[in-house]
């Protein structure tokens, strides 16, 4: 072996390990740079309010940084001097999806550098669930448990307060009904209604909410939440807001007091009001990749929007619907439209799955299972999924199914990307 030859061989080793080593570096440097002695204001949000809340308070602090919480690495946790946590709940008393990891990564990080952190906590959640304010608490218990050292007591911002502005009616806007329809009048499933709103003075993203105001006089003034089913305003001629109600009952017979208004006391030409409310972890990142959306019941909703959105763009990706309902032929809302997307190509699979069926029952996370290496092969590298509807009926299944065909690894990875969307309630 010639001595040119030699030293191109050590050369070329001692490239390559060079690579490797900054390959890691780049792998695990915070995405976010950070330096020594800064402060840092991070939040989980659903829907905008601890996100504004957090932008807020950094302009009060110096030297300070705001980031998501599935943006804080392990770095931020040992460089930063104090780290401010601005966090809602969502779900049943859970983490928004932009900070589902982090109690996680909480139990993987060091005791030594858990000590060192001084912190505060916002935690923003509404009295009216049952879990208030759930996952601030949780985190503000975990860090001090693990000895982290806790600037201020917990400050718990409640929606369901007067003095919040969240029910604010000067912040709601009136739009006129222009449709409601019966969608399942043979169906022995609580009523589902379509309801169109003229709403030219709104601006809105396909994944987005709309709350809703209930009449004065009623003696409560809390808005209801409903998913947008529609694409974003500007794509669309006609500025139409469209939503899917289900009608509520309650256990003595009676209607629930915003689908019971909604439903049965408004009609075309009742003027309501309403209040965009972003929803930014839903909202539609992509055009071109793959999206996976599940849904089950009224959650058609929260993905008609994006399947229309999609519809009004050109040359756009793949879209695979795995939609449940009760029973075959009295449960398949908007079949027309749906239909039509599926012959335009829009929709390139639709899988139906009915609970209330002569043979086998079928939800979506068993068309998920039956299904499994094609969910990991339209997925790949670049696909997203949207889960929408009930959180106990439907999420936390297609959640544990999803892990079971992806592995927990794979779906964190999703959720730390911002590929994994879900709008439950
Ligand atoms: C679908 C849904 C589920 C919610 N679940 C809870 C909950 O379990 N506990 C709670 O305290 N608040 C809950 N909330 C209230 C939100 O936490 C509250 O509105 C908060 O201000 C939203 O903050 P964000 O906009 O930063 O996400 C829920 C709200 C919605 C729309």
């Amino acid at each position: 072996m010639s001595d040119t030859f030699r030293i191109s061989i050590s050369l070329a080793l001692g490239l390559s390990w060079c690579l490797w080593v900054a390959w890691l570096w780049w792998k695990k440097r915070p995405l976010i740079a950070v330096n020594g002695g800064q402060r840092i204001v991070v939040y989980a949000s659903q829907t905008g309010n601890a996100q504004t809340n957090a932008a807020l308070h950094q302009t009060k602090l110096a030297n300070a940084i705001v980031l998501p919480l599935n943006k804080l690495k392990t770095q931020h946790l040992t460089l930063a001097d104090e780290i401010h946590f601005h966090l809602s709940t969502y779900g049943d008393g859970e983490a928004p999806d932009n900070g589902r990891g982090f109690l996680k990564l909480l139990n993987q990080v060091s005791q030594d550098i858990i000590e060192k952190i001084q912190f505060s906590v916002t935690a923003y959640g509404d009295s009216r669930y049952p879990k208030f304010c759930a996952f601030g608490k949780e985190v503000h218990q975990s860090l001090l448990k693990k000895g982290a050292t806790s600037l201020a007591d917990i400050r718990l911002v409640d929606a369901n307060n007067a003095q919040s502005t969240e029910n604010d009616p000067s912040t709601f806007t009136d739009v006129v009904i222009t449709e409601i329809t019966h969608l399942n009048p043979k169906s022995q499933s609580p009523g589902l209604y379509r309801l169109t709103l003229k709403a030219e003075q709104l601006t809105w993203q396909a994944g987005d909410l709309l709350d809703i105001l209930p009449p004065e006089g009623q003696g409560y003034s809390i808005a209801r939440t409903y998913s947008i089913a529609s694409a974003s305003s500007h794509l669309l001629d006609e500025s139409l807001v469209t939503l899917l109600v289900r009608l509520h009952i309650t256990a003595n017979g009676e209607f629930g007091l915003s689908s019971g208004f909604l439903t049965q006391q408004c009609q075309v030409g009742t003027s309501i009001k309403v209040k965009v409310r972003p929803n930014p972890s839903c909202q539609l990142t992509t055009e071109k990749h793959p999206l996976l959306l599940i849904g089950a019941g009224s959650g058609l909703a929260g993905l008609l929007g994006h399947i229309e959105q999609r519809a009004l763009l050109n040359n756009c990706g793949p879209i695979w619907l795995v939609y449940g309902e009760r029973e075959p032929g009295h449960d398949e809302h908007l079949s027309t439209q749906l239909n039509k997307w599926v012959q335009s190509q829009v929709i390139q699979h639709f899988d139906k799955a009915f609970s209330r069926q002569e043979t086998q029952a079928k939800y979506v996370q068993q068309v998920l299972l039956a299904n499994a290496s094609m969910v990991k092969s339209f997925i790949g590298e670049q696909g997203d999924i949207y889960v929408c509807g009930s959180l106990s009926g439907m999420g936390e299944a297609v959640n544990t199914t999803l892990e079971q065909i992806l592995g927990s690894t794979a779906l964190n990875t999703l959720i730390q990307q911002g590929r994994y969307h879900r709008d439950l309630y």
